[in-house]
């Protein structure tokens, strides 16, 4: 059973559409999901969590009809948007004492040794934390109930490299021990490359591609060389197109790439087909 299917669901803003969104969370598996600034990455999660009403669609997880059984699968859910920047004069140790009031799964060794790994201490206030450390203490308590499902909104942006890979490490952990889903929205893209299985690509509120990351990628290629040496019939081709003092560079489906000979063909990764994508 999959832990999110997300049919045909619909949020209509003022200067925004999110049109016929659909995808799905397989068990087991890490989904990243990329998109340009106000794509509509943040809008779709607030709406599968029914955080903003959608105005159209089906969200079911782990097969619970959302909102009818909403209760039930936030006890099984664990989702973060930005920092732990809630009351600022609260120590740690207090708003995880509110916290942990809500989910029967909670596991205070486990809680215990996040903070630890992290370097949080308990008795500082929330206004004490660099943004990097709220960030970290949000996920402390995001991963402290055993969630089947990790919904988290941009979870690496402000953290170190260091710390980042520390937490695309225990993703896999969890994914791996526990069997949980991760659902997570970024900007940095060879995140993705490290250890994503699946990958949504929205774009302008609509999706544009779910499914295997691997497969994904190599369904394009980069190509680059001198503009005299491009074929115009590939040319026409090419996604993305640049070209600047005599050489271009851009991306090919990979179908198109036999075409490319004399040219320097390589494997794509995520940054390159979301940058000339968003080029056209
Ligand atoms: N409450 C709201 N009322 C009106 N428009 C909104 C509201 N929330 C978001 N929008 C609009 O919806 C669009 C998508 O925003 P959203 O935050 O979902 O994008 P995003 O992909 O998460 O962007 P970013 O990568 O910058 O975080 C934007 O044009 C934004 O202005």
């Amino acid at each position: 059973m999959d832990a999110l299917t997300v049919s045909h669901l619909e949020k209509r803003y003022p200067s925004f559409h999110l049109r016929d969104v659909s995808f799905r969370v397989q068990p087991g598996r890490i989904m990243g999901f990329i998109g340009r600034n106000g794509a509509g990455k943040t809008t779709t999660l607030k709406s599968i969590l029914n955080l903003v009403h959608p105005d159209s669609g089906a969200v079911q997880f782990f097969g619970l009809d959302m909102p009818a059984h909403e209760f039930a699968i936030k006890q099984r859910t664990a989702c973060i948007f930005g920092a732990a920047n809630y009351y600022p004069q609260s120590a740690l140790k207090t708003i995880a004492a509110v916290y942990r009031r809500f989910y029967p799964t909670w596991d205070e060794p486990l809680y215990q040794s996040y903070l630890q790994r992290f370097g949080l201490d308990p008795n500082k206030k929330i206004r004490q934390l660099s943004q990097g450390m709220s960030i970290k203490f949000a996920l402390t308590l995001a991963l402290s109930h055993h969630a089947e499902l990790l919904i988290l909104d941009e979870p690496t942006s402000g953290l170190d490299p260091v710390s980042r890979d520390e937490l695309l490490h225990i993703f896999e952990d969890i994914v791996d021990r526990e069997g949980a889903s991760i659902f997570f929205s970024t900007h940095i893209t060879s995140d993705l490359d490290k250890n994503a299985d699946n990958i949504t690509y929205i774009q302008n509120g609509h999706i544009i591609a779910s499914g295997d990351k691997d497969a994904f990628v190599a369904s394009y290629r980069k190509v680059e060389g001198r503009s005299e040496d491009l074929p115009p019939a590939l040319k026409e081709r090419i996604i993305g197109l640049h070209e600047r003092k005599g050489e271009f560079s851009g991306l090919l489906r990979a179908a198109d790439a036999a075409g490319a000979n004399g040219l320097a063909v390589t494997p794509a990764d995520l940054e390159s087909i979301m940058v000339c994508t968003e080029r056209g």
